[in-house]
């Protein structure tokens, strides 16, 4: 048996939530491997980068879509009865488009502008008040995924910074993660923020518009002012969409990356194509277990080798 082999061969002893039947690998051997490096150098040389809607939140609960943060907003406090029918509308027109196996990401680009575009228009139409946006929330059937404390606690435990990188809505979002008691100081956002006016109504969003296929420009912008992810080596990707996979390309002399897909819709048709694009997909998987049983391993001590 080769050092790797038998390398692999602890790994998969340590951690035997990957040997479940929804977690599909391309390459077991590579998966492994960086996993070993990641643990060999700790905690201290980890940064995670994740995607948020339907990455850290789930995609449904109880046979229902949980919303994202767009979605959120659809509540009489905040929105008409014609919006919501309008936002429901472009969803249905554009998310089956966003999905789409059979459409390149450049067919997809324009498309997706347009969609945001309309959406943010609308809701700028309804001059919603940020001091309504947290009882929204509290109303909203939003839910993180199982595991989400864990999955936060360890990594602020471990002073291991969190990029949530989401093409959805900023200030939802932080809503979301404070109410859920993990806004931790190691959580850094990139999002699409609201611009409210001084009496605090909607009046824009600022910035550069994030969707769902635009990330990469948006790690790049953001590259220089998230100082204390330089020297960090190693990273934990995390999405659900292949738009995600570009969410690191800000981060400089990256040595180890394993990025993991959920793959919540549309599983056959989209299968092949997250398998050769993730190194880990999971398969209708509504939990952090994975993501979590992997840290767990990077962060445990003594370290694999020490004992063999
Ligand atoms: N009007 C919209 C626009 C987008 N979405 C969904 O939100 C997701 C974006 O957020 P991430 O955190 O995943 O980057 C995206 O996948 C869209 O499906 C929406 O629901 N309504």
């Amino acid at each position: 048996m080769t050092q790797t082999q038998g390398r692999n061969q602890c790994l998969s002893a340590e951690i035997p939530e990957l040997s479940k039947c929804s977690v599909l690998m391309r390459e077991r051997c590579r998966v492994e491997e960086t996993i070993y490096n990641m643990q060999q150098t700790g905690p201290e040389n980890l940064q995670v980068i994740s995607d948020f809607d339907m990455t850290l939140t789930r995609f449904a609960y109880k046979g229902k879509r949980v919303p994202t943060t767009h979605n959120i907003l659809d509540n009489r406090l905040l929105i008409d009865e014609n919006c919501t029918k309008k936002i429901k509308k472009l969803l249905n027109t554009y998310y089956p488009i966003e999905i789409d196996a059979r459409l390149s990401t450049e067919e997809k680009l324009p498309l997706m502008v347009e969609w945001w575009t309309k959406v943010h228009k609308l809701l700028m139409e309804q001059k919603i008040r940020k001091d309504l946006l947290a009882q929204a929330v509290r109303e909203s059937p939003s839910k993180l995924r199982e595991g989400y404390k864990m999955f936060f606690d360890h990594l602020a435990e471990q002073n291991v910074p969190l990029l949530i990188f989401s093409a959805g809505i900023g200030d939802v979002l932080e809503e979301v993660i404070r109410q859920n008691h993990v806004f931790h100081p190691n959580v850094n956002i990139i999002s699409n923020y609201m611009d409210f006016d001084h009496t605090g109504v909607l009046q824009a969003f600022k910035g550069q518009l994030i969707h769902t296929f635009n990330k990469r420009e948006g790690a790049l912008a953001h590259a220089a002012h998230l100082t204390e992810l330089k020297g960090r080596q190693n990273v934990l990707l995390l999405g659900d969409s292949l738009g995600d996979l570009t969410m690191a390309d800000g981060v400089s002399n990256v040595q180890n990356t394993l990025t993991i897909g959920f793959l919540n819709d549309q599983v056959e048709e989209r299968k092949e194509l997250f398998l050769n694009s993730f190194d880990i997909v999971l398969v209708k998987d509504e939990t952090l277990e994975i993501p979590n049983a992997i840290l767990k391993n990077i962060f445990r001590t003594p370290r694999c080798s020490k004992r063999t």
